[in-house]
């Protein structure tokens, strides 16, 4: 069966990148499986309307609940997390993508910016998790671009999906510090020239480089991943780097 991914909306045509390349991979190999639906579907007027005015004013239209609420009674399977993108969520996280990857599956509610009438996710608790996420500290039109960011983060998290030369372990985030400089060939580039310990077949010198590299990089550029870190993450020789 592999992992179920179910996303609502009212732009499906925006989803279509989800059949590609990566995903569309794991899909022929049965790892994860994809449906995309039309929001609309579960209108009940000839206009087929999905939003309107806010309660007590102010700019923009709010997603009505009851086009979400058939909806997601049709696509949610029972117990399965449904996941909100709102820029008033939680943030997403590596962490939080591991958590949902060791789930049977996701279903996603792509809204607007000004938001789904709150009654639908405090209804869907009922369901199964509800978790209201945000991808990060910026204004997008509607989820669907983060549904696009989130699908990518958690997938390949999944046992099969990426192949092991693209090792996941070894990922930024994946220890909670950020990965160092990658190099390649050419040895001298531009007058450039790749770290020579990174030339000398020292294995041990090499990890040492790379550790100290990240943790020079990460108090650089997320200081915030850092102070983060717990107590026992960073040792002696980290320290003293
Ligand atoms: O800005 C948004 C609008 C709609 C749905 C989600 C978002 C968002 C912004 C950041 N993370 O999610």
């Amino acid at each position: 069966t592999g992992f179920r991914i179910d996303v609502v909306t009212i732009f499906p045509e925006y989803l279509a990148p989800l059949g590609q390349s990566l995903l569309g991979k794991a899909a022929a190999r049965g790892l994860v499986s994809v449906g995309v639906h039309d929001l609309r579907q579960w209108t009940d007027d000839v206009h087929r309307t999905v939003d309107d005015a806010p309660y007590g004013g102010g700019p923009g239209m709010v997603m009505r609940p009851e086009p979400w609420a058939r909806a997601l009674e049709a696509v949610r399977p029972p117990g399965t997390r449904l996941v909100v993108p709102t820029p008033a969520g939680r943030p997403f996280t590596q962490a939080v993508a591991a958590e949902w990857a060791a789930e049977p599956g996701l279903v996603f509610a792509c809204g607007r910016y000004e938001g789904i009438d709150q009654r639908v996710a405090d209804w869907a608790a009922s369901a199964g998790p509800v978790s209201e996420v945000s991808i990060g500290d910026y204004v997008l039109a509607g989820g669907e671009s983060a549904v696009l960011v989130m699908v990518e983060a958690v997938t390949r998290l999944i046992p099969g999906v990426v192949g092991n030369a693209e090792s996941v372990e070894f990922d930024s985030h994946a220890d909670g510090l950020l990965e160092g400089p990658s190099y390649t060939r050419p040895a001298s580039w531009r007058d450039q020239d790749v770290p020579p310990v990174l030339l000398s077949g020292d294995h041990a010198a090499i990890a040492r480089w790379r550790r100290a590299e990240s943790l020079r990089r990460t108090a650089d550029r997320r200081p915030d991943l850092l102070a983060a870190l717990p107590d026992d993450a960073l040792s002696a020789a980290d320290r003293s780097a």
